[in-house]
């Protein structure tokens, strides 16, 4: 049975990357026998520029009915002054598909540990998770304002809504280190006290898995000094998207990291964590990484492909051991020398 991936390019290095992990995919899968078909949408500015829309119905709707969505980044200057932004429509996507879990690994590619600016013992050991609550909170406040000298912005959560992610941590803590870090501002912010609440209420469903609590400023710092300290880390989705870009540095680069978000039922959306790089589209310099991972997140978790996964990981590992990378992390290729450099090393197994 083919399974039917919905493919977001959307703007700047979007495409690049894209294209870069697709023809990576598509290596792999000839070999292993992996059975899909890809139906490109279009989406975010690219979506505006066509349709007047950055998510329009179409591409709404064959997301729904896919078995899984790639999405490589959306926005740009281009869109500043647009009337509808292309970060309407990532926020419109989540909310549509309930996308409530967002899954933000954090981990040091072995070949890449002499990179990282962390000590190398500590590198070698960092292995965490953020898990981001995406559909809520400050990033979907009403009500907002904006006049000529305010501006409110609102942030709120329901029992509900954090229950689920809460829970959605524990899950993934038993299946991991068993440790919950909860990460909020609770000596200040209302919703931050009910998340405790909420946690506490929570944390004894799960006897074999411990729970601590860290103020989000407190843990910024610790992410880059005892990145260690961390398995899964449950937080609220503005303190989430900012951790998850300063943990994506201890491991070399942003445009390493994938994402997984995660719904009720229905597709999940992988994408990598970053936005679409406006100051190096064009260039050919693209870190193709994080697209590759969301790949293989993908086909791990909504497919269960593992031979593919790992035949596609193995092969990018192999190609960072040889030195061939791209400049964020230091090296000279460009993202099709890399792409071509993986393929060559899928195809040699
Ligand atoms: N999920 C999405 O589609 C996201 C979209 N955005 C949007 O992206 C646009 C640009 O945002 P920025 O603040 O510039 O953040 P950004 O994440 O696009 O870039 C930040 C820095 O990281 C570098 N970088 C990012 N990905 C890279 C890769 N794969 N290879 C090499 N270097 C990479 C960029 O060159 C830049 O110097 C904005 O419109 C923003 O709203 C931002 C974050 C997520
Ligand atoms: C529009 C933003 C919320 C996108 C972003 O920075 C992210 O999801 O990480
Ligand atoms: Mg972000």
């Amino acid at each position: 049975m083919s399974r039917q991936i919905a493919i977001l390019p959307g703007d700047y290095i979007g495409p690049e990357i894209m294209g870069a992990g697709l023809k990576i995919l598509a290596a792999a899968a000839k070999i292993t026998g992996f059975d899909y078909e890809t139906t490109t949408y279009p989406f975010g500015g690219s979506a505006i520029d066509a349709t007047g829309e950055p998510l329009p119905a179409s591409t709404l709707a064959g997301a729904q009915a896919a078995d899984a969505i790639l999405l490589a980044a959306i926005g740009g200057p281009k869109w500043d002054n647009a009337p509808q932004r292309p970060e309407q429509g990532l926020l419109a996507i989540r909310k549509a598909l309930h996308l409530f879990a967002n899954i933000r690994p954090t981990q040091v590619n072995p070949a890449l540990v002499e990179r990282s600016p962390l000590k190398t013992e500590i590198a070698r050991d960092t292995d965490f998770v953020i898990v981001r609550e995406l559909t809520s909170g400050i990033y979907f406040g009403e009500p907002r304002f904006l006049h000529d000298d305010e501006a409110l912005d609102t942030m709120r959560y329901q029992r509900s809504e954090i229950e689920r992610i809460i829970k959605a941590g524990f899950e993934l803590a038993m299946q991991r280190r068993k440790h919950v870090t909860i990460v909020d501002k609770a000596n200040v912010l209302a919703t931050s006290k009910l998340w405790r609440k909420i946690a506490n209420e929570i944390a004894p469903q799960y006897p074999a898995v411990t729970m601590d609590f860290e103020y989000v400023d407190a843990a910024a710092m610790k992410i880059v000094t005892h990145p260690t300290s961390f398995d899964v880390i449950v937080t609220e989705n503005l303190f989430g998207d900012i951790l998850s870009d300063e943990a994506a540095t201890v491991t070399g680069s942003l445009g390493t990291i994938p994402s997984e978000s995660r719904g009720v039922s229905g597709p999940s959306l992988y994408e990598p964590i970053h936005g679409s790089a406006p100051d190096i589209a064009g260039k050919g310099i693209a870190d193709p990484l994080s697209m590759i991972h969301s790949i293989t997140l993908m086909l791990r978790n909504s497919f269960q492909e593992t031979a593919t996964a790992d035949l596609i990981e193995q092969a990018a590992t192999a190609t960072l051991h040889a030195g061939i990378m791209t400049p964020d992390l230091g090296g000279t290729a460009t993202t099709d020398s890399m792409t071509d450099a993986i393929i060559t090393e899928i195809q040699r197994k």
